[in-house]
């Protein structure tokens, strides 16, 4: 149900505490004048828009303007959506829906990006605006000291901890290169960095935590916190890992060695790793790698015709697709999808009879390659009309590697 007494627009600087407070209260906290500082800096007010309720702010959500690498090596500007909030007591009056309208029938008017991307905080929310789940991400656990394979190279490089200073331009360096070769990762700025990894109140909570440490090698990086703890038999502090980055098996290998072998540490849990991580080979007992899954990044291709286009794939594919999409409706009807040999599409609507049927939901969960056509068509998700078409564009879609998304946005 929508309530039509509801405005939505967007916002000019001055207005960006007042967003801030009220989005952090809907996700029942406070900002601390440090947190009001770094989330400031990320949101660009005319991407911004909130919902008045009269003269009250009572909801809102923003658009970050980011690169995504998709699938192909190629970084790609995105809409990246952010701290979408709605006021406790204003909830199921259709709120988000306007932001949702606002910023995705925006992105199509002004012909801005036309891929549109998100961390859920449910599950049930998105879907009805044609988002799709496009990415996983695992958390890891593995206890100190275990083994790798005798084979494996962990190189000459001393790995070495740098306080933050010094570190972060040297990990915003690895993390470039690194990016751009990772589907789902996303480009960072200054007040990004400062964002995903400042102090803040609510990481000051975590009671007894270390403030981050950085991990340097030559080739690689890692970013954790520790949370020491004593037992009967000695030390169990857990190292937490925000994200472990390399750009060489070898410096891959020296980084996690590292961590596992961090004195008073017990376990080292890596939360945020994408569903392809390799620790899990590097280990002679696997079983040691203890895996929970959950969903990492959630798509919308806003323009079908400008988004299929600008991700490579991974074989030859003809395939005319039957697209429903109620909440951009532009996108609704039969798109033909042609790829050769040199893994570029085409895309252009045609009268054509279809070979596949799905909604704009599924089109985004497939777009990264995270998901597979053929697991969505066993779960009666996507029709297959042609024998034959659904293998063929699974395999088109799939990707080299599992996409994944390092932080949560
Ligand atoms: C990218 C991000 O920032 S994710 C963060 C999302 N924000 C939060 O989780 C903070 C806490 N929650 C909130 O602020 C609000 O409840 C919101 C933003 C999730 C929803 O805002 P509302 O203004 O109540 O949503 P709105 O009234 O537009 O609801 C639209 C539809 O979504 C449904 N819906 C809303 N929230 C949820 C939910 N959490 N789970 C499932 N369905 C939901 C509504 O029932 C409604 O369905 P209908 O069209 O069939 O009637």
């Amino acid at each position: 149900m929508s309530d039509s007494s509801l405005v939505t627009r967007t916002l000019i600087a001055a207005e960006i505490p007042e967003f801030v407070t009220m989005v952090f209260a809907a996700f029942l906290d406070t900002p601390t004048e440090q947190t009001m500082a770094t989330e400031s800096a990320i949101l660009e007010p005319e991407r911004t828009h909130a919902v008045f309720d009269g003269e009250t702010m009572i909801g809102g959500g923003s658009i970050l303007s980011r690169r995504m690498t998709l699938p192909g090596g190629l970084p790609t500007p995105v809409a990246a959506v952010t701290m979408v909030g709605v006021a406790p007591g204003h909830r199921r009056r259709g709120a988000m829906s306007s932001v949702m309208r606002a910023q995705l029938h925006g992105l199509h008017e002004q012909g801005a990006e036309p891929i549109a991307t998100l961390f859920a905080s449910e599950g049930g929310i998105y879907s009805r605006f044609g988002y799709g789940a496009a990415a996983m991400r695992l958390e890891i656990s593995v206890p100190s000291g275990t083994e790798f394979w005798d084979s494996v190279d962990v190189g000459e490089h001393r790995v070495r901890e740098l306080d933050r200073a010094t570190a972060l331009p040297l990990i915003d360096e690895l993390h470039r290169a690194v990016s751009t070769q990772r589907t789902g990762w996303l480009s960072r700025t200054p007040a990004s960095w400062e964002q995903y990894f400042s102090e803040s109140e609510k990481m000051r909570r975590i009671k007894g935590r270390t403030p981050y440490r950085f991990v340097l090698h030559p080739d690689g990086y890692a970013i954790y916190f520790a949370v020491p703890k004593w037992g009967d038999r000695g030390p169990e502090g857990t190292a937490y890992v925000s994200e472990v980055v390399a750009r060489t098996p070898v410096a891959y290998a020296a980084v996690w060695r590292y961590l596992l072998d961090i004195d008073l540490i017990g376990t080292v849990t890596y939360e945020g790793a994408p569903t392809d991580e390799p620790i899990q080979h590097l280990l002679t007992d696997p079983y040691q790698a203890e895996q929970t899954r959950y969903d990492s990044l959630w798509v919308r291709l806003v323009d079908v015709d400008r988004a299929l286009p600008l991700r490579r794939y991974r074989a030859p594919l003809d395939v005319v697709i039957d697209l429903s999409d109620e909440f951009c409706p532009w996108n609704t009807g039969r798109w033909r999808l042609v790829v050769g040999t040199d893994e570029v599409a085409t895309v252009e609507r045609t009268e054509a009879a279809a070979d596949l049927a799905m909604t704009a939901n599924e089109l985004g969960a497939l777009f990264l390659g995270g998901t597979s056509a053929l697991d969505l068509a066993a779960a009666q998700r996507i029709q297959e009309l042609t024998p034959g078409a659904l293998r063929t564009a699974s395999r088109a879609f799939s990707g080299d590697h599992q996409p994944h998304c390092p932080e949560v946005f």
